[in-house]
């Protein structure tokens, strides 16, 4: 498991291009049968699992100082990929399909993951002092939010699954954009959210795309070139938002001091420099 410390905004100016994206940017979650970030941003930890060459067991890690992964964490699993897959948690099988999502509570102790070739499971995970049942959701499931318009190039849909609402948790708040084909923009007009870290997990992007993310303080913007199952930890002071060259979607998923989804700044365009 790699760490990434927490950065302050007044860094920024210091950083250059690859500053930046190695603190920001997760390149590699998927190019093993598993992989893990620690961030200290509100200590989300994100994951990466393929389990094309057999059924992979969420281990703990040193960061973790606990004798398993769940001990006192909550976890949300996504299905990124294209095929089935399963995940196993305390000997009970919730089979995943493609943009389906398991909430697994705290005090879990043994999971697991297997599936097809084209399977691959995002992990997000942020600790927990309660513990809620795990829980699958489908998108059929997830009240979706349409917003945007084709004239702006930011039609899209938002499915919220683990939010105030809907999949109780302690903390841990996920949902899954889709950008209608065609539109090109999310999270226009863009926001920030003081009291809670996002990452975003790009996906479903063609290998020759990228989405342009925009990251930074509202007045101080900065980009990261994102490629495919890439993602992106957005801090508390930073605002999170991009465009693609493709069609795309983006799992964004939060923690921090409250789970309101509705608990943002935004800032017009005009505002942005
Ligand atoms: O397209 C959007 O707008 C989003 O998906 C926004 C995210 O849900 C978000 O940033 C929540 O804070
Ligand atoms: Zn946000």
């Amino acid at each position: 498991m790699k760490v990434r410390h927490a950065t302050d905004p007044d860094q920024i100016p210091g950083f250059d291009t690859d500053a930046l994206r190695s603190r920001f940017l997760v390149e590699d979650l998927f190019g093993s049968a598993i992989s893990m970030v620690y961030s200290h941003e509100d200590r989300i930890v994100v994951g990466g699992v393929r389990p094309s060459a057999g059924p992979v067991t969420l281990e703990t890690a040193d960061p973790l100082r606990a004798g398993h992964f769940l001990a006192r964490r909550e976890l949300g699993v996504v299905n990124v990929g294209t095929d089935p897959g399963t995940v196993t948690v305390d000997g009970a099988d919730h089979q995943l399909g493609a943009k389906e999502v398991l909430y697994v509570g705290r005090g879990s102790r043994e999971v697991s993951f297997a599936g097809e070739g084209g399977a691959a499971f995002y992990l997000v995970s942020t600790p927990a002092h309660a513990t809620h049942p795990t829980r699958k959701g489908t998108l059929a499931d997830a009240t979706p939010i349409r917003l945007g318009e084709q004239r702006s190039s930011n039609e899209r849909t938002i499915y919220k699954f683990i939010h105030a609402e809907g999949i109780q948790s302690c903390q841990l708040v996920l949902g899954i954009t889709e950008l209608a084909a065609g539109s090109m923009w999310n999270t226009m007009p863009a926001h920030v959210h003081d009291r809670r870290t996002e990452v975003y997990l790009y996906f479903g992007l063609e290998p020759e795309d990228r989405v342009v993310h925009l990251m930074g303080r509202p007045d101080q913007t900065r980009n990261l070139i994102v490629a495919d199952r890439q993602a992106v930890i957005s801090p508390p002071w930073s605002i999170h938002c991009g465009f693609g060259t493709g069609n795309y979607a983006f799992v964004w998923a939060m923690g921090g001091e409250n789970i309101d989804y509705a608990d943002v700044e935004p800032y017009p365009i005009t505002e942005l420099r």
